[in-house]
């Protein structure tokens, strides 16, 4: 099923267009990887799809985007958009409380103020998050305290609290070490069971490891999209052979 469709998407800063026709379908619970240059459009085009570029000034949007066949900048209230599209950026970005307070969060907003259901969200949130066991005995203390690795996890768990349906990751291993780079791959193969991802990466083997679609942007246009084999070894422009094999970029 496809979970997102976006049709002839434009976008300008100003009088710079930033995205030109963009058409890609994602499908439900999968994984896309969108790679490219630097400067080609891949975190403009990630914030298209829970309306993050709203909140620039002089941004301009033509095309649409469908979430479950519904138009994003229509149909469907932001409030209720960014609850449904969770995002997870390219630096741990905790809220300077506890790691409790983090994760409650979210649900707190949106009014949930039982305490034994706070609890279960918290413990539930960060299980899939991969991070209980590591933080399960200092939930009350502060979250700026964790490692890079473990903070990111945190808003991953942050992220999940809200029980979104698609988390949009922008670059979301690049600050990190090498095993916390493995063990968030690990949780995003685990996480496409229930969620449908998106994620930005510089990292050709990333891409290859966790998506199941990638998307190759270049100059704000988008080149050519399909599995990730297809893409990788059977590509069918030659500017995606080429960025792949590390002609450029
Ligand atoms: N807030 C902004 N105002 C004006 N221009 C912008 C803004 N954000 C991005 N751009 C421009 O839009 C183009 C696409 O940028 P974007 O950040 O989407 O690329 P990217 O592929 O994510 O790059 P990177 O891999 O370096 O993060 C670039 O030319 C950039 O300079």
């Amino acid at each position: 099923m496809k979970k997102i469709q976006v049709r002839d998407l434009d976008l300008f800063y100003g009088e710079v267009q930033a995205l030109k026709k963009i058409n890609l379908d994602v499908e439900e619970n999968s994984v896309l990887a969108l790679i490219g240059p630097s400067g080609c459009g891949k975190s403009t085009f990630i914030r298209t799809l829970n309306r993050m570029n709203d909140l620039i000034e002089g941004v301009k949007i033509k095309g649409t985007v469908l979430l479950d066949g519904q138009d994003i900048y229509k149909e469907v209230d932001v409030i209720e958009l960014r609850k449904k599209v969770g995002m997870v950026f390219q630096k741990p970005n905790p809220f300077p409380m506890t790691v409790y307070d983090n994760v409650a969060y979210g649900p707190r907003i949106h009014g949930i103020k039982d305490k034994k259901k706070l609890n279960e969200i918290v413990e539930m949130s960060l299980v899939a998050a991969a991070l209980w066991d590591e933080v399960k005995d200092r939930l009350h203390k502060s979250a700026l305290g964790l490692s890079g690795g473990q903070q990111q996890r945190l808003c991953i768990a942050r992220t999940l609290a809200i029980e979104p349906e698609v988390i949009l990751m922008d670059e979301p291993t690049s600050a990190l070490d090498p095993i916390s780079t493995m063990k968030i791959e690990e949780l995003i193969d685990e996480l496409k069971n229930k969620y449908t991802i998106i994620i930005v990466t510089h990292n050709m083997q990333q891409a290859g490891r966790v998506s199941d679609y990638t998307a190759f942007f270049l100059n704000g246009e988008l080149i050519e999209s399909g599995p990730t084999d297809r893409v990788f070894y059977n590509p069918k422009d030659k500017r995606t052979e080429d960025y792949i094999t590390g002609r450029f970029g």
